[in-house]
């Protein structure tokens, strides 16, 4: 028999098992259903006694015991169900690699055949293990001969002396591949050469190793993860969610996973990527999501405002200082004041009068001793004035408008204050006292709220004061600030927040100051942030970010070359990173090798960057990249015509990328009477197939068969902080890469040496 049928034979035979497993699958689904059924026919035994509390609890317990056997009754059929989706999946595609494998310390070679998800048809007996076991690890990391690998209990040693790649289709067995290498480069040129799609795809059948690295890391705090454009940070730390759903399975849920992507668009790229690989998805967001949700009544800066402001001098100056840790810092220490001073508070009304005036609240504040903390005061506030509160309410039963509201009362609303009491009363007095007293609690109601809510904290002033404190605790001459500047600059704060809005800058202090305010605790059930576009972060932000996911471990990802928000800032990052996380358990990958483009694109886009950064091509050959320069916008839009239609015959779909928003609407103005194109105006909306006109800022992330950069002109990128952008643009290019420009190339492609591409 030769391989070839070896493997087919083998695969015609768990295919069958399959098929057996399924057909018992069926039935297990079957009866778990119908015991479904039997648990939600007994809730109508459940019936409500709430006269006394005595039945209260009894109800409550059987209530809690139907929940209960529905809630097991439910993952049994979830997991049949799961099971079920497996299957299918495994069915289509059972396996996509196999090692031989001979463990230290017996005779025996196992063969592990590796895919999507594990198989036995008995105790022991696997005949597919899953991507994410510890022994697949060798097939991603290593080539023939000895090796070790990590399991649960130490590392392991083995010999292998197979190493073999599938291609199956149907259920036959297209391809074998035999290989000494650890992915063979034929298959990772199959796998990178297919065309772009709108949703991103999983890499598991050809993981590298230096990305299996990322992957099955959990020793780290914070994982830092520096790659070139197209180097497969994005794919693998979406491996990395699915491995580490496996591997703490049952400790960990999707839930408790966070990846903060930098746009929404880039959200609904990725979403197929962990359904693929048979998990769920994990809690996906921008930082502008988090801090809306957080902030719901301040309107904040947009991706776009924030992109399209181009900040120079002090103003610039001004925002760099206000996303340091030195600022960050500052922060905490002005913090720290308010134990002894400068709380600002909102006296406590009602009816239009001061029930608690804000010198009490004050004093009530600065009552408890110095080994209080912030959080503990604000806490031992609030009990107290919940206790002034009673005793108000208990005043207020006497108060004139109670009176007037007793006496207004309809039949029907004296009926529904009653409800099951007992009609008779004492005295008069007695009812008037019931009755009042209910009045009076409901309209305390709001105000118990608000306490809670901590709304006798005025945020806002605190916010304006800790400004205005700044200059104490920083040298702001040390960024070339000055006094004046600095107060101008308050002052604009201030504008925008009485509008109701606030500067992007400023909306990351702001939520930390109010944590540090309310003592805050972070969200302590997230066990892992994922944190993507790194570059585009400020020192502040990451700091805030480990302090409201204290329980988190980080795996920070990013190319420094596409800081395209934080420019030259983001260099220092990395320093900045080593304060925050204890560097023992820090780790840093580079990824250097690029997936994405042709060598002709890779090197083309690596030539905008100055500091020749450390990017290798994957040998993969295609056209060279066009720069045109005409003389007219209008001979702009008739070459952008003629590339589109040369790319659609190619069936390449293709993205014409703007700078702004402003040129994207442009653009589409000029192109959608000739051709079929969508612009993507904001982060909300859907990625379409065909060809899409988007602003370089939403581009980030994405990756098209082909891409227009339009407008590539002297005017329109200037200045060498724009580099960095450019560089981003081009990296989008998988096959084809077409640059216009009107009148005079931008100074930062011309830089660009000229084999490197072709003019036309
Ligand atoms: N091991 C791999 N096998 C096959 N394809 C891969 C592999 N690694 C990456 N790729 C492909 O390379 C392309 C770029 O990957 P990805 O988007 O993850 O890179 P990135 O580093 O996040 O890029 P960028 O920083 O530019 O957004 C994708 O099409 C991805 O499928």
């Amino acid at each position: 028999m030769t391989p070839y049928e070896a493997e087919q034979k083998r695969l015609d035979l768990v295919l069958e098992k399959i098929q057996d497993a399924k057909a018992e699958n069926q039935l297990q689904q079957a009866s778990a259903a119908t015991k479904k059924a039997d648990v939600d026919a007994g809730w109508k035994d459940v019936r409500f006694k709430s006269s006394t509390y005595g039945s209260l609890f009894e109800t409550a317990m059987s209530v809690r015991q139907q929940q209960q056997m529905l809630q097991e009754r439910e993952l049994a059929m979830n997991s049949a169900e799961h099971q079920a989706v497996v299957l299918d999946r495994l069915q289509e595609r059972p396996y996509f690699a196999r090692i031989d494998v001979k463990e230290k310390g017996t005779e025996k070679v196992d063969q592990i055949y590796i895919g999507l998800a594990s198989f036995s048809d008995g105790p022991d007996n696997f005949l597919i293990y899953d991507w994410r076991a510890p022994i697949s690890s060798i097939y991603y990391d290593g080539g023939l001969g000895h090796v070790t690998y990590e399991t649960p209990d130490g590392k392991q040693d083995a010999e292998v002396s197979l190493k073999r790649q599938f291609q199956i289709e149907d259920g036959t067995i297209v391809t074998i591949f035999d290989t000494d290498e650890a992915v063979g480069d034929q298959m990772l040129l199959n796998a990178v050469s297919g065309e772009s799609t709108t949703k991103m795809k999983s890499i598991v059948t050809t993981i590298q190793k230096e990305q299996n690295k990322i992957i099955r890391n959990t020793a780290a705090d914070l994982l830092f993860v520096q790659g070139a454009a197209g180097s497969g940070k994005t794919s693998a730390v979406l491996q990395r969610v699915a491995y580490l759903l496996y591997r703490y399975r049952g400790h960990l849920t999707s839930g408790q996973v966070v990846l903060f992507s930098p746009n929404q668009l880039f959200n609904d790229y990725i979403d197929q990527v962990l359904p693929e690989l048979g998990e769920q998805n994990m809690v996906q967001m921008t930082f502008y999501q988090y801090a809306s949700r957080r902030l719901p009544k301040l309107q904040l800066e947009t991706l776009q405002e924030r992109f399209e402001s181009q900040p120079a001098g002090v103003e610039k100056n001004i925002i760099d200082l206000k996303g340091t840790s030195i600022y960050f810092e500052a922060m905490q220490r002005y913090a720290k004041k308010l134990n002894k001073q400068h709380i600002k508070l909102r006296a406590i009304k009602f009816r239009g009068k001061e029930l608690i005036s804000k010198k009490r609240i004050a004093e009530i504040y600065y009552s408890f001793n110095e080994n209080y903390n912030l959080g503990n005061r604000l806490q031992a506030t609030k009990e107290q004035l919940m206790n002034i509160l009673q005793g108000k309410a208990g005043n207020e039963v006497h108060a004139d408008w109670v009176e007037a509201e007793v006496q207004n009362l309809s039949k029907e609303q004296y009926d529904t204050m009653l409800r099951d009491n007992p009609r008779e009363f004492e005295s008069d007095e007695a009812e008037y006292k019931f009755i009042a007293k209910q009045i009076v609690m409901k309209s305390f109601t709001p105000i118990i709220r608000g306490v809670n809510r901590n709304h006798f904290i005025n945020i806002n002033e605190q916010f304006v004061h800790f400004l205005k404190s700044m200059p104490n605790f920083i040298d702001m001459s040390a960024y070339q600030i000055t006094n004046e500047d600095w107060q101008t600059s308050i002052k604009q704060t201030v504008d925008k927040m009485r509008q109701g809005a606030l500067p992007m800058v400023d909306m990351t202090p702001y939520m930390m100051l109010f944590d540090l305010i309310k003592g805050s605790r972070g969200e302590r059930e997230i066990r892992f942030v994922f944190i993507d576009e790194i570059q585009d972060y400020t020192p502040f932000q990451l700091a805030f970010l480990k302090f409201s996911f204290p329980k988190a471990r980080f795996t920070m990802l990013g190319d420094l070359n596409q800081a395209i928000f934080t420019k030259e800032n983001a260099v220092s990052l990395q320093d900045e990173l080593g304060q925050l996380f204890d560097p023992k358990k820090s780790e840093y990958i580079e990824l250097t090798q690029t997936y994405r483009s042709t060598q002709q694109i890779t090197d083309f886009s690596k030539d905008i960057l100055l500091h020749g950064a450390q990017i290798d091509a994957f040998e993969r050959e295609g056209d060279l990249p066009v720069v045109s320069v005409v003389d007219s916008v209008d001979d702009m839009v008739a070459g952008t015509v003629q590339q589109l239609a040369a790319n659609v015959a190619a069936k390449e779909t293709t993205a014409i990328i703007t700078k702004t928003l402003d040129d994207a609407k442009i653009a589409y103005e000029a192109l959608r009477n000739q051709v079929d194109v969508t612009v993507i105006r904001t982060e909300n909306q859907r990625l379409v197939s065909g060809t899409i006109i988007v602003p370089a800022y939403l581009a980030k992330g994405l990756e098209f068969d082909a891409v227009i950069m339009w407008d590539a002109s002297a005017n329109v990128y200037h200045g060498d902080d724009e580099r960095q952008l450019v560089y981003t643009i081009a990296s989008r290019a998988m096959h084809q890469l077409t640059v216009f420009a009107v009148e005079k190339l931008t100074p930062l492609l011309a830089g660009v040496a000229d084999d490197l591409y072709e003019k036309r």
